[in-house]
């Protein structure tokens, strides 16, 4: 293989570019990427309360980016995958012997508030600084749409910088198709322990305002006045651009246990890759940084050695930080969830999801050091 182009340059793009030149890889590499490499976790958490600046979310230095070699293609969007190669949106098409697709993820947005101002997602690191002076504007009453991760660290970070919130979720209780219904209860208690309104179980059906937004409607006829909404509603992955590529997507490029595409020329990592996890025995799309961090060194090897000669078999781990407290989840949610230590209302506990004697997940507040131990032991 001579030529390999990466599509996506943020985490996972950005890593498949360090793992194919770690692995020996001198032949061209092209990068292409509508946004420079910047990290995501930091824009909900540490950005918006000022503590760290753009420059700080940058994922590598100037020295990091020329010591790949790489050809550059920054601020321009791939537009098309064929035969021939990648069509950028300036024209150019790029050949290579093998594609690396790590594209990521798009914020979902609700229909209901197009054309309305005042109404936020958060995805990028444009909406990162756009949602920073919405918030540094002084709105009298924030409301974010949906109580999942992005959604309460902002819902964190907004009542942290002084602003009255209120989280509304459609199902009954947070979280709970990720962590199961009682520690999903758990983390819906953080929100109303820290002076956040938490409605859930009704959905949104629409919004106030004529131009700009005054509230956001609920199903049941209730309206909670708005003048900043965030919609935290989860992300679709970026795979427009592979109509017509022969690529099957389905929620994501569909690729096996080494995040290989039906061409072993193609893989796909990251967001955007719905893999076959052999640990869960489904296709998965992980939506976390660790997996985009992890697959590339997989995928990489397998595209250099031509067919899935090695498999990505990790338990998935994410981390969220919310009120303060680190949240930590690794593997599966079960029905069969133990304390294993700590205090479940002190907020600082480590759960196990068991399935009969097997260990199948971990969850905890604010105990790193348990967590580690017991994730070590999934
Ligand atoms: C606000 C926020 C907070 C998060 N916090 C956490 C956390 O605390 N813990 C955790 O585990 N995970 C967290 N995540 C998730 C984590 O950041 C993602 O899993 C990770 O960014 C995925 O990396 P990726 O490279 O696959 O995709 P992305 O980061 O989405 O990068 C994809 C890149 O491809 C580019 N692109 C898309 N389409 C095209 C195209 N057609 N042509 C060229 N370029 C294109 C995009 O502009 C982007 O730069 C968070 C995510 C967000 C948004």
């Amino acid at each position: 293989m001579r030529s390999v182009a990466v599509v996506g340059t943020s985490l996972a793009g950005l890593r498949a570019a360090q793992e194919l030149r770690g692995r020996g890889f001198d032949g061209r590499l092209v990068m292409i990427g509508a946004e420079p490499p910047y990290d995501r976790p930091p824009l909900s958490k540490d950005f918006l309360l000022g503590k760290v600046s753009v420059e700080d979310v940058a994922l590598a230095g100037q020295d990091d980016l020329d010591a790949l070699a790489a050809e550059w293609h920054l601020g321009v969007r791939a537009e098309k995958l064929s035969r021939e190669g990648v069509t950028l949106g300036d024209g150019t098409t790029i050949a290579a012997d093998g594609y690396v697709l790590a594209t990521g993820a798009v914020a979902r947005t609700l229909d209901a508030a197009r054309n309305l101002s005042g109404v936020h997602t958060l995805r990028t690191l444009d909406d990162a600084v756009a949602l920073k002076a919405a918030l540094a504007a002084g709105p009298s009453s924030v409301v974010v749409i949906g109580a999942g991760f992005i959604g309460a660290e902002v819902a964190s970070a907004c009542r942290l910088l002084g602003h009255e919130v209120t989280v509304v979720e459609a199902m009954p209780v947070p979280l709970a198709s990720v962590l199961g219904p009682r520690m999903g209860a758990v983390c819906g208690e953080l929100h109303a322990e820290n002076d956040v309104r938490l409605s859930t179980g009704v959905p949104v059906a629409g919004f106030a305002g004529d131009g700009w937004v005054t509230g956001v409607r609920l199903a049941d006829g209730r309206e909670l006045p708005a003048d900043l909404v965030v919609a935290g509603v989860g992300a679709r992955p970026a795979t427009e651009w592979l109509t017509g590529s022969g690529l099957a997507v389905d929620d994501g490029v569909l690729v096996d246990s080494g995040c290989v595409t039906a061409n072993p020329r193609v893989v796909a990592v990251g967001d955007v890759a719905r893999y076959r996890c052999p640990l869960r025995g489904r296709r998965v799309r992980a939506e976390h940084w660790t997996a985009a961090t992890e697959q590339p060194g997989v995928a990489v090897a397998n595209l250099l050695a031509g067919s899935t000669v090695t498999h990505f078999a990790r338990h998935g781990y994410f981390w969220s930080d919310q009120y303060g407290r680190r949240l930590q989840f690794a593997g599966v949610a079960t029905e069969d969830v133990r304390i294993a230590e700590g205090d479940v209302a002190a907020k600082r506990f480590v759960a196990t999801y068991h399935r009969g004697d097997v260990l199948a997940g971990v969850f905890a507040i604010d105990s790193p050091r348990p967590f580690t131990r017991l994730r070590r032991a999934l």
